[in-house]
C-alpha cells in the first residue's frame, strides 16, 4: 500500500447516532479500496479497555478523569493509530480529543487551558483529517437513549450537562472548520448517510 492513511474521528453527544453510522462509513471506505481500522476511545487497546471500564463506572476526581482519557489516548496512538496510518490504512476512531473538550471541559467544567495543554503534550502533531460531528438537540438524543439501553456514568447525566457538551463540540467545530463536518443527525438514517458519503468523497 502506498502513502500514509487518513485519520477520521466521529463525535457527538450520547444518543446522537454515532454508533449507527460507523459500519456504514467503514463499508463505504472499503468499497473504495481503503483498508480501514476501526477503534474507539476511551479504549482501543487492552490497557485502554481497562481504563474505559474504570472511566465509565467509577466516580473519580475530574482531573483524574481527564488524565485517564489522555492516558488511554496515548496508548491508542502508540499501539493502533500511528502504526495503522504508517502502514497506509485509514483509521476510524469512535471519539478522540474533541470528546475530552466536550465532556471534561464543556460538560464537567475542567479549565479549557488545561485541556489544551494535554492536547499539546499528547498529540502536538496529530489531528484527525476529518471529524464527523453528529449533532442533535438534547431531547432527540435523550429519547433515543431512553429507548435503547442501560445507561453508563456519562449517559446518566442531566440535560444541562449534555447542553454544555454539545455547545463545546460546536465551538470546536467553529474553531477548526477545515477538519470538522457537522452533520444534522435529526434527519433519517438514509439522509444522514447520504451526507456522510458526500463528506467522505472530499477525502478520497
Ligand atoms: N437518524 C436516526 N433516526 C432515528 N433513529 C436513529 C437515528 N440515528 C440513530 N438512531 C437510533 O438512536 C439510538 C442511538 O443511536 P447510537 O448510534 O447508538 O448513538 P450514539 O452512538 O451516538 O450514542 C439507536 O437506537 C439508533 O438506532
Ligand atoms: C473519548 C472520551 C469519551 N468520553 C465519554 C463520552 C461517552 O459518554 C463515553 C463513552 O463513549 P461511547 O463509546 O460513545 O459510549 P457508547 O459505547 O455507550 O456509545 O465516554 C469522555 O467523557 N471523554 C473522552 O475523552
Amino acid at each position: 500500500m502506498s502513502g500514509r492513511g487518513k485519520f477520521l474521528s466521529v463525535e457527538g453527544i450520547d444518543g446522537a447516532g454515532k454508533s449507527t453510522h460507523i459500519g456504514f462509513i467503514t463499508d463505504f471506505l472499503e468499497s473504495r479500496g481503503k483498508t480501514v481500522v476501526t477503534s474507539r476511545e476511551p479504549g482501543g487497546t487492552p490497557l485502554g479497555e481497562k481504563l474505559r471500564d474504570l472511566l465509565l463506572h467509577e466516580k473519580m476526581h475530574l482531573e483524574t478523569e481527564a488524565l485517564l482519557m489522555f492516558a488511554s489516548r496515548r496508548e491508542h496512538m502508540a499501539q493502533v493509530i500511528e502504526p495503522a496510518l504508517d502502514a497506509g490504512s485509514w483509521v476510524l476512531s469512535d471519539r478522540f480529543t474533541d470528546a475530552s473538550f466536550a465532556y471534561q471541559s464543556g460538560g464537567r467544567g475542567l479549565d479549557r487551558t488545561k485541556m489544551e495543554a494535554l492536547e499539546a503534550w499528547v498529540h502536538p502533531h496529530l489531528q484527525p483529517d476529518m471529524t464527523l460531528l453528529f449533532d442533535v438537540p438534547l431531547e432527540v438524543a435523550r429519547e433515543r437513549l431512553d429507548a435503547t439501553r442501560t445507561l453508563d456514568k456519562f449517559e446518566r447525566e442531566q440535560e444541562a450537562f449534555f447542553a454544555r457538551c454539545r455547545a463545546e463540540y460546536l465551538r470546536r467545530a467553529e474553531q477548526f472548520p477545515a477538519r470538522f463536518v457537522v452533520i444534522d443527525s435529526t434527519r433519517s438514517i438514509a439522509e444522514t448517510q447520504a451526507r456522510i458519503s458526500e463528506a467522505l468523497e472530499v477525502l478520497l
